[in-house]
């Protein structure tokens, strides 16, 4: 190591929150969740219009900490649906901040994690980074092909647990990540189910648009109904809120809470019961897709996020898929200490920071 120990300033927007976590190299030395309620969030048309009234909370959290931080070694922000990236830490530079307020660019709270964390990067004078985001591509080219010429499938992922929990599965195996091939699920208010052959995740589904539908988002629909519904009157961005922050658990019981859904079936609720059990067979089927992907030669199925701490729902996956590799769980993410790991890798010189070029 260069030195003692790197403080490095992790922020983590998420639809709902604004995680910050202060490292002493991996050692989170103060953290906090700042939420934000559906109040104050909808008076924002677009996510990055949150980018003031968010920067503000963090600024005056930062503000507050005893004793005053007055420097940094590294700001480090989560990264967003950028177009398809390499795996790895990436130096936050003007041209990815282009990109990110690019009109094209979909919405995504992650977004705004690069931009928040070149503010107060360059308020420390600090080198920012942004580690795995969220449109880390490492698919085959037989992957991107959707059956419709112009039309490619997108690899969007939460990417940054999905790798860290792929390496900690790895670890628990005693082999290494580029060694082995694993099917990991990201279960949280989205769902990615993802495959990895020696290091590379080669295929994904879930995220915005297929895959298993998940506490807010539809997953894949039939087609012919989704075209019925956009020339039904509906507004574009109603739609789009319909379908991801609006779909899945959300469209059958008006909750995105699986520790809700899960008291409602303990005490007896069959719709509930029903909606937990086809979120469940849809993960395992998707996950089952994924066999195939790997040749069937699959070291372990791993699954993570926070809907991966519903017990029930874990039982009712796990029948279903077992029979095609070690099945092993990482309930909840990790998030802050892998975005702290991607810094620190390259505060010690174990990486080089990738330099991101425009694309859009
Ligand atoms: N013990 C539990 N039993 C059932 N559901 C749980 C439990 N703990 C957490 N959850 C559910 O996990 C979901 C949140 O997961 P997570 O925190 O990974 O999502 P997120 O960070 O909001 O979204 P994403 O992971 O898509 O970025 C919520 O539906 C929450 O109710
Ligand atoms: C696109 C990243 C995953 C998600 O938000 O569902």
């Amino acid at each position: 190591m260069s030195k003692q120990s790197h403080s490095i300033l992790a922020i983590n927007p998420g639809s709902t929150s604004t995680k910050v976590s202060l490292f002493k190299d991996l050692l989170p030395v103060i953290e906090t969740t700042i939420n934000h309620s559906a109040e104050e969030l909808e008076v924002f048309e677009r996510v990055l219009d949150q980018y003031e009234f968010r920067i503000k909370s963090v600024i005056s959290w930062l503000d507050n900490i005893s004793p005053r931080v007055t420097s940094l070694d590294a700001v480090v922000g989560r990264g967003g649906l950028l177009p398809p990236l390499k795996s790895g830490t990436y130096a936050v530079n003007g041209a990815m901040l282009d990109d990110i307020r690019s009109p094209k660019t979909r919405e995504h709270a992650s977004n705004l994690g690069a931009l928040i964390a070149n503010e107060i990067g360059s308020r420390f004078n600090a080198p920012v980074f942004t580690v795995d985001p969220v449109s880390v591509d490492e698919f085959e080219p037989v992957a991107r092909l959707s059956g419709l010429a112009g039309m490619e499938r997108k690899s969007f992922s939460h990417a940054l647990n999905i790798k860290a929990v792929a390496r900690r599965a790895a670890e628990s195996l005693c082999k290494k990540y580029q060694d082995i091939n694993l099917i990991v699920g990201h279960l949280g208010g989205g769902i990615s189910i993802t495959a990895h052959r020696k290091g590379s995740m080669v295929d994904v589904s879930g995220g915005m648009d297929a895959g298993p539908f998940s506490p807010e988002r539809c997953g894949a629909l039939p087609v012919f109904d989704v075209i019925d519904m956009c020339y039904s009157g509906i507004a574009k961005e109603d739609l789009k809120r319909k379908l991801s922050g609006k779909g899945g658990m959300v469209s059958y019981l008006g909750t995105n809470s699986g520790l809700e859904i899960d008291e409602k079936i303990k005490a007896g609720d069959k719709e509930a019961l029903l909606v937990m059990q086809a979120m469940a067979y849809q993960i395992a089927k998707e996950i089952g897709s994924m066999a195939p992907v790997l040749n069937c030669d699959v070291d372990a199925i791993v699954l993570t996020g926070g809907i991966a701490r519903w017990q029930s729902l874990v039982e009712e996956i796990k029948p279903r898929v077992e029979c095609l590799a070690e099945f092993m769980v990482f309930p909840g993410e990790n998030e802050m200490l892998s975005l702290a790991e991607g810094s620190l890798r390259v505060l010690c010189g174990e990486e080089v920071a990738k330099e991101y070029v425009n694309i859009i």
